[in-house]
């Protein structure tokens, strides 16, 4: 309680960095904010989460807070020892190694409806499953330490429980579970017969909280909500109505949507994960986004700002240019062995503006095939919120709209994983039936400009194109 008011936390431990936001539990309204970042890599010691935890929340950032929750990057895989010692340096959502053991999983349990009917989802190198199998094969002593697997936001939850000597037990929630490959958001069940065939032998696994639930309370006194995974605690940080579909830009691209049913996709595009609230989050998720800005603005020698007015510049389809922008490899499309293809390229197009239009042509027109993966499954789309980092970009704003063929909403520059994590830990502390009602407000609304439909439909056909004589999808 600060100045008469309850304060809780949200922490973001994303790929990249920590973001810790401070918010009034009655409002939402955001007090403070902080953060600190992660070492490069697709393999990152968890100490080196806490390490950044314990930086962004230095300086009293965490003085009077009341409850705390985490959100954290989906799937990582976080090996631990009979005594919680950590095994090996986990296995990130982006790390593509075990590739070949999805393709084997996804075989030996009989194709790819066999996974949708045991969990909701095909799985790909990103889900932890896959990545059990790879050390079960590639580092067998390794694996033979491992006594229970943990992911990214559940070990923070728990090393914060144990600094603050109030750990009983390791758990994790429906959101962050249903992307392990061996939980299914539709019987709220672990599978532990698909872990076995993955590592040979089951594992310890946490305990799955209710949405609303304490994962514990510290000896000073701070409740530690359950937490989730990072877009889940993205979802519940948004002010979404029906209709409403939300595009990240992280270092992920994710799209997704809240649904009170499971989605069901054989093609794997739409994975299906449980939401933070009880329901589900059918999303898709590609490996590249944001990073394909950084990539473009370092082989153009120039700033993002400069990136997005060199983009704005150049004509929509960049005159030919088309960038398939797989550049840490693919997962949406299965591709983790690709890399980026730029297409198209004459001398008459090859300008600083052209190659900073296909940058962003591409990364989003990466996307579209996930707005309309949920048109095809019967989602409305009325709107496309926009988050993450690269949705500050004015470039990305402006071709949003045209591209994905629904109007475009960014929400008012908020950490909205942190927010949700937070109004989380709001939501266990009042022990009330639904969360607390915050507000999140739009600053910036886009609309499909009339008359560019053809247009924005020929840049997006001409991707495709050049995806399937690429790589014959
Ligand atoms: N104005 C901008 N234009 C394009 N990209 C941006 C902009 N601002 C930040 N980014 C990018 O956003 C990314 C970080 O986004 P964030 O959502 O915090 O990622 P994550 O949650 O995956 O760690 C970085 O790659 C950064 O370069
Ligand atoms: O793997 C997924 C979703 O399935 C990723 O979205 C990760 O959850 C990482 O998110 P960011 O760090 O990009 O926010």
């Amino acid at each position: 309680m600060t100045d008469g008011r309850t304060l809780v936390a949200g922490v973001d431990s994303s790929t990249q960095s920590s973001k810790v936001v401070v918010c009034d539990a009655d409002t939402g309204e955001v007090v403070r904010t902080s953060r600190a970042p992660h070492p490069d890599g697709t393999e990152v010691h968890p100490d080196r989460w806490w390490d950044a935890y314990v930086e962004a929340t230095g300086d009293g950032v965490l003085d009077g807070v009341a409850a705390l929750a985490v959100g954290g990057q989906q799937h990582g895989m976080v090996t631990l020892d009979e005594d919680d010692v950590v095994v090996r340096e986990a296995l990130l959502w982006n790390d593509t190694r075990s590739a070949g053991a999805a393709r084997d999983l996804v075989d030996e349990l009989g194709g790819v409806a066999a996974w949708v009917d045991a969990v909701g989802s095909v799985p790909v190198a990103s889900f932890t499953v896959t990545k059990l199998r790879w050390l079960a094969e590639h580092e067998p002593d390794a694996a033979r330490r491992v006594a229970r697997v943990v992911l990214p936001h559940d070990w923070l939850t728990g090393r914060i429980l144990k600094e603050g000597k109030g750990f009983e037990r390791w758990s994790t929630d429906r959101g962050d579970a249903s992307g392990t490959g061996y939980w299914s958001a539709s019987t709220n069940d672990y599978r532990l017969d698909l872990l076995e065939l993955s590592l040979g032998r089951v594992l310890e696994v946490p305990e799955v909280l209710s949405p609303a639930a304490a994962a514990g309370r510290t000896a000073g006194g701070v409740l530690v909500a359950a937490g989730t995974g990072d877009n889940m605690g993205a979802a519940l940080g948004l002010t979404t109505t029906p209709g409403d579909v939300v595009v990240s830009l992280g270092t992920s691209g994710t799209v997704f949507t809240r649904s009170e049913t499971p989605i069901r996709d054989e093609s794997g595009a739409v994975a299906g994960f449980a939401d933070a609230t009880g329901h589900h989050l059918p999303l898709m998720c590609t490996l590249n986004a944001a990073r394909v800005l950084g990539a473009a603005s370092a082989l153009l020698g120039v700033d993002l700002a400069e990136l997005d007015r060199l983009a704005l510049q150049a004509r929509p389809g960049a005159d030919g240019l088309t960038l398939l922008p797989y550049l840490d490899g693919e997962r949406t499309p299965d591709l983790p062995d690709a890399t980026g293809t730029l297409g198209g390229l004459t001398r008459a197009n090859a300008t600083p503006e052209n190659l900073a239009r296909a940058a962003v042509e591409g990364m989003l027109c990466n996307l579209v095939a996930g707005v309309d993966a949920l048109r095809d499954h019967g989602v409305r789309v009325d709107r496309v919120l926009l988050i993450g980092g690269a949705s500050a970009s004015r470039a990305v704003r402006e071709l949003a709209p045209g591209l994905f063929r629904a109007p475009v909403a960014v929400p008012a520059p908020g950490e909205y994983v942190g927010i949700g994590a937070a109004r989380q830990a709001a939501w266990a502390l009042s022990g009330a039936a639904e969360p607390p009602t915050w507000q999140a407000g739009i600053e910036a609304e886009h609309e499909v400009v009339p008359g560019s439909e053809q247009e924005q439909a020929s840049v997006v056909a001409r991707y495709r194109d050049l995806l399937a004589r690429t790589h014959g999808r």
